[in-house]
C-alpha cells in the first residue's frame, strides 16, 4: 500500500476564490487545524503578495510543528527573498516556485522562448536552494504543455536540485487518461526523477479534478495538492475530502491511502467554510449536510436493515456523528417507527397507521418535519379522548372593511355531518361562535393561547384554550400548519372533553 502526501492549498490557491480574504489571525486557525488533521505540508500563503500574506505565513511558521509550512513565489529572485524572510523560522520549510511552461502562457502572458523558460526555472531553483532543503518546482500550465518540453524542463530542475516536481493542470482542461499519460512519460523519460516527490495539482473546471487526481495517482504521482472543501481559483481545486476518502474507501483499488486523520475532516470543512464564508453544499461528497442523510423510504428501511446498502462511507470515518434519516413525504413506514422509538413513542400498530397517515398528510403541507413535527402529531391524537365532533372543514371571509364570517363543518361519533356560520370581532371569535352553533352548546372561554412549536414560515402553530361551562373548566390543544385550524381543533378539543366529564360522550375508536 503506498502512502501518497497530501499538499494542501486552502491557505494560498483556495484564498484566491473571490471573495476570500482571510486574516493573519484566521490563517493561523485553519493552519493548526491543518496541522491536526495531518497534512505534510501547509502552503501558508504567497510571501511578495503583501507584507500581510508574509506576516500570516511567518506566524504559521513559528507555530506550526508536524507540517512542512510552504510559500509560493514566482521564479525571480525577489519573491524568494520574500518567501525565505517569511519561512526562516519554520521547524520545516518549503519553497515552491513555479513558471508557465505552455505555449499560450509563453506567448501571452509572460512572451519568453522556450530557453528563456527553462534558463528561469534553473536559476529560480537554484536561488531557492541557497535557503531551502525543499524546493517544489510547478510547470504552470503543464496539461497544455508539449511533452517532449514537460520533459525537458522537469529534467533541468531536477538537475537543479528541485525535491518536488509539481505537474498542474492549472485550467482543469486535461482529461484523466491524458493527464495519466503527462505522469507516465515524465517518469519515464526524466532521470532521477525517482530521487523526488511527484506532485499533483488539479482544478475543477470541468468538474473533472478528483478524477484527474485519481488517474494521476495511479500512474504514481506520490503527492497530492489540493484544499478544503475544493474551494480555490476559478471553479475551485481539487477537494481533499474526496480524493482522501477515495483513496480509503477504495484502498482495493487504488493500492494506496493519504496519512490523513480522517476523523479531523469534518471539523477542518466546517472551520474553513465558517472562515471563508464559502458555504458548502448540501449534496457536496463527504462534507455535504447531506452526505450522510437518507431521505427516501427505500433507502431508509434498506439502511435501517443493513447500514451498507446505501452508506459507502460510515459518518465517523470523517468526524460526523452519525447519518440521519430525514423523514418527509418520500419515507416509509420502517423509518417512521424507528423515529418514534428514537423520541419514547412505542404504538401499537393500529396507533402507528393511524399517525403515518397523519404525518403523510402533514408532509404534503409542510416541506421539513423536524422531531417536534412529530411529536406534537402523536401528542394530539396520543390522549385519547373520545371525540363526540370531529372538524371537517373550516371556511372563512374576512376582510378588513367587513365582519369576519366563518362556516364550519363538523362530524359526530355517530356519523351525521353538521354545518353552521357565524359572525364574530375576528377570524378566531367567528369560528368558536360557529362551533358553539354547531355544537349548541354554551361555553365561557377563560383563556386562549397561541405558540409556535416549530421554526419557519410553514411551522406548526400550537393552539391552547381553557373552555368553563358551571363549575367545569377544561383545557384544549390544536395542532396545525394553519393557526386558525389549530384554534379550532383545540376548541372542539376542549368540548370534547367538557362533554365526556357529563357522561354524554359517544365512545370512538381511534
Ligand atoms: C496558477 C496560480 O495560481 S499562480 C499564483 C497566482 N496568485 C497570485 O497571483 C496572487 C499573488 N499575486 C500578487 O500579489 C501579484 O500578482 C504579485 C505581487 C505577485 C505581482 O504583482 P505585479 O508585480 O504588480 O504584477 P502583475 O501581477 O500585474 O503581473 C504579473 C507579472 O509577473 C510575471 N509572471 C507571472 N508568473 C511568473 C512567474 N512564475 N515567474 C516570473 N514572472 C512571472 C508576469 O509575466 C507579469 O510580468 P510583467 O509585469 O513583466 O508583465
Ligand atoms: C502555482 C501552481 C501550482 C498553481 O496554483 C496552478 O498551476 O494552478
Amino acid at each position: 500500500m503506498r502512502t501518497i502526501e497530501v499538499f494542501d492549498t486552502t491557505l494560498r490557491d483556495g484564498e484566491q476564490s473571490p471573495g476570500v480574504n482571510l486574516s493573519a489571525a484566521e490563517k493561523l486557525e485553519i493552519a493548526l487545524q491543518l496541522e491536526r488533521l495531518g497534512v505534510s505540508r501547509i502552503e501558508a500563503g504567497f510571501a511578495a503578495a503583501s507584507p500581510g500574506d508574509l506576516q500570516a505565513i511567518r506566524e504559521i511558521a513559528k507555530r506550526v510543528k508536524n507540517s512542512t509550512i510552504v510559500s509560493l513565489s514566482r521564479a525571480s529572485e525577489k519573491d524568494i527573498d520574500k518567501a525565505w524572510e517569511a519561512l526562516r523560522d519554520a521547524e520545516s520549510a518549503c519553497l515552491h516556485t513555479f513558471i508557465a511552461t505552455s505555449p499560450i502562457h509563453r506567448k501571452y502572458k509572460l512572451n519568453m522562448t522556450k530557453e528563456q523558460i527553462v534558463e528561469r526555472a534553473v536559476a529560480a531553483v537554484k536561488y531557492g536552494k541557497k535557503y531551502f532543503d525543499m524546493v517544489e518546482f510547478s510547470c504552470e500550465d503543464a496539461s497544455r504543455t508539449e511533452i517532449p518540453f514537460l520533459i525537458e524542463v522537469v529534467q533541468a530542475v531536477v538537475d537543479a536540485g528541485a525535491t518536488i516536481i509539481n505537474l498542474p493542470d492549472t485550467v482543469g482542461y486535461t482529461m484523466p487518461a491524458e493527464y495519466a499519460n503527462i505522469f507516465t512519460q515524465i517518469l519515464n523519460n526524466v532521470h532521477g526523477i525517482e530521487n523526488v516527490k511527484l506532485s499533483c495539482h488539479c482544478h475543477d473546471d470541468l468538474g473533472m479534478a478528483v478524477a484527474n487526481t485519481l488517474a494521476a495517482i495511479q500512474a504514481g504521482a506520490t503527492q497530492v495538492e489540493g484544499t478544503i472543501n475544493g474551494i480555490g481559483e476559478r471553479a475551485g481545486n481539487v477537494a481533499l475530502e474526496e480524493v482522501a476518502l477515495a483513496l480509503d474507501t477504495r484502498k482495493d483499488f487504488y493500492q494506496a491511502i493519504t496519512n490523513l486523520k480522517l476523523e479531523e475532516i469534518a471539523r477542518t470543512s466546517k472551520l474553513v467554510s465558517r472562515l471563508t464564508g464559502m458555504i458548502v453544499p448540501g449534496n457536496k461528497a463527504v462534507v455535504g449536510a447531506n452526505a450522510f442523510a437518507h431521505e427516501s423510504g427505500i433507502h431508509q428501511d434498506g439502511v435501517l436493515k443493513e447500514v451498507t446498502t446505501y452508506e459507502i462511507i460510515r459518518p465517523e470515518r470523517v468526524g460526523v456523528k452519525s447519518n440521519r434519516l430525514v423523514l418527509g413525504k418520500l419515507s416509509g413506514r420502517h423509518a417512521f417507527k424507528d423515529k418514534l422509538q428514537e423520541l419514547g413513542y412505542h404504538l401499537t400498530q393500529k396507533e402507528l397507521d393511524d399517525a403515518f397517515f397523519r404525518f403523510k398528510e402533514l408532509c404534503d403541507r409542510k416541506k421539513d418535519i423536524s422531531d417536534e413535527d412529530i411529536i406534537a402529531l402523536v401528542d394530539a391524537k396520543i390522549t385519547n379522548i373520545p371525540e363526540t365532533y370531529i372538524l371537517e372543514n373550516i371556511q372563512l371571509s374576512y376582510g378588513n372593511h367587513s365582519v369576519p364570517t366563518a362556516s364550519v363543518r363538523v362530524r359526530t361519533a355517530d356519523g351525521r355531518v353538521l354545518e353552521e356560520a357565524a359572525c364574530g370581532n375576528g377570524s378566531v371569535d367567528s369560528i368558536y361562535k360557529a362551533i358553539d352553533r354547531v355544537t349548541n352548546e354554551e361555553v365561557v372561554l377563560e383563556d386562549y393561547k397561541i405558540l409556535s412549536i416549530t421554526q419557519g414560515k410553514d411551522a406548526l402553530g400550537e393552539v391552547y384554550v381553557r373552555l368553563s361551562q358551571g363549575d367545569c373548566t377544561v383545557q384544549g390543544r390544536g395542532v396545525s400548519t394553519d393557526v386558525l385550524e389549530a384554534s379550532a381543533k383545540a376548541y372542539l378539543r376542549a368540548l370534547n372533553k367538557l362533554i365526556v366529564r357529563r357522561g354524554d360522550a359517544v365512545e370512538v375508536v381511534m
